[in-house]
């Protein structure tokens, strides 16, 4: 899966879907947010209708027609989301009606004694999950303050006798439905929220992925070879075992992408990188320098075995068939080095590379090992030749 496919909205709400603009699936922080919203949104508009029954059958009817009012203003706010994409302005308009339309209810239905002052803190939740933090403190805030003005309000006998014909009905029906909506509210967001954290934890794995590999090969690239490369010579040093870095070079490359065409050139590496990955231990590190230059490193391996090994692999690379080339093989160069105590990255590979050049300089298609003094194997001097 695409690092970018992984980020698109997969939910199974095909509602919330329906209702989410495109524009905020960008951004999984903005999808979070949106989802929660849409979810408190799709709620509210089947809690209000259901409280303008409720209040209707209490013969309640201005408040039942508030409600309703309330349901519609919420659907107002869908669509403009749907829209807009303005995450921050609908929210505000979204929480901001509730809480008018809750005050309006405490108003008509007794005061500090109503059963919707509770109701006042899912304007909190709401602001929150859809918001942040600070959206979520603003609204506590406003509660805050509004349900003290409320109960002086009441002190001062300002709020009107409620025309609720039963009130502790109307009490227990709201706090067992806030008690519900509050609980599947959670349950929701809880989901929202783990999904959201499962595709960035996928996504944060894509991204690791890709910013060590080459895009090209699927083999580790410069940084990475580089990295191991110099981790390794600190645990060489440290444990006193000898590793070997070893230059490749594809021979006359630049021929094979002028006669049979770059993409041809490509595969080309591809398959080279393919084959010498096969060939190496998982300890090892394989990994592409730059153009058609490769980076080697051998763990655990002094310059006797090293040149033994990469000479079985600039064997096997010999004898790829290519049918890309019309069957014509291809040969590389190598420069190995042993590394040495105290020597820093740059000098090893300054070493591999001097010998890299002897080879290419000897006729290509051959090893070259940058102290021959250490190569003890008298049979491979066809192939290997000594540099400084
Ligand atoms: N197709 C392809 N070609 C590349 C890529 N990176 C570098 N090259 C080509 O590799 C060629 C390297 O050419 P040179 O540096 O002259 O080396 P060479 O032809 O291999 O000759 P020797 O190394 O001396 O054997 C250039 O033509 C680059 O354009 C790549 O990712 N894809």
């Amino acid at each position: 899966m695409g690092l970018r496919q992984s980020l698109v909205y997969q939910r199974r709400f095909p509602l919330i879907r329906l209702l989410l603009p495109q524009a905020l699936l960008e951004r999984p922080s903005d999808m979070t947010r949106a989802e929660n919203m849409v979810t408190a949104m799709l709620l509210a508009l089947a809690v209000l209708p259901f409280y303008g029954a409720v209040y209707a059958f209490l013969t309640d009817h201005a408040t039942a027609r508030i409600c309703y009012f309330g349901a519609f203003c919420v659907a107002i706010c869908a669509a403009l989301l749907r829209a807009t994409a303005n995450l921050s302005v609908v929210r505000e308009c979204f929480v901001g009606g509730i809480f008018v339309l809750l005050v309006g209810i405490i108003y008509r239905t007794g005061g500090i004694v109503s059963p919707a002052v509770l109701w006042l803190g899912v304007c909190s939740i709401i602001g929150s999950a859809a918001g942040g933090a600070k959206a979520g403190w603003r609204w506590t805030a406003t509660s805050l303050v509004v349900v003290p003005l409320i109960y002086a309000a009441d002190l001062a006998g300002v709020f009107p006798q409620p025309v609720v014909r039963d009130m502790r009905a109307l009490n227990f029906i709201s706090i067992m439905s806030f008690t519900l909506l509050v609980a599947v509210f959670l349950v929701i967001y809880e989901r929202i929220n783990s999904s959201a954290i499962r595709k960035l934890d996928h996504a944060l794995g894509l991204i690791r992925t890709l910013a060590i590999h080459d895009e090209l090969t699927g083999i580790v690239n410069r940084r990475e070879v580089l990295r191991f490369a110099a981790q390794e010579m600190m645990r060489s040093t440290r444990s006193a075992t000898p590793f070997c870095l070893c230059l490749i070079d594809v021979d006359h490359f630049k021929r094979i992408n002028d006669m049979h065409g770059h993409p041809v050139g490509d595969e080309v590496l591809r398959r080279i990188a393919g084959k010498i990955k096969e060939d190496i231990r998982a300890t090892d590190c394989f990994g592409r320098y730059g153009g058609e230059e490769f980076l080697l490193i051998l763990t655990d391996t002094d310059l006797t075995g090293g040149a033994e090994f990469v000479e079985r692999i600039r064997q096997s690379v010999s004898t790829l068939h290519l049918t890309e080339l019309g069957g014509n093989t291809v040969t590389i160069s190598v420069g190995i080095a042993q590394h040495r105590q105290q020597e820093n990255l740059d000098q090893i590979l300054s070493r591999a590379d001097k010998a890299l050049y002897a080879a290419k300089a000897g006729g290509r298609n051959q090893i070259v090992l940058a102290d021959l003094a250490a190569f003890k194997d008298a049979r491979k001097a066809d192939t290997v030749a000594q540099i400084a």
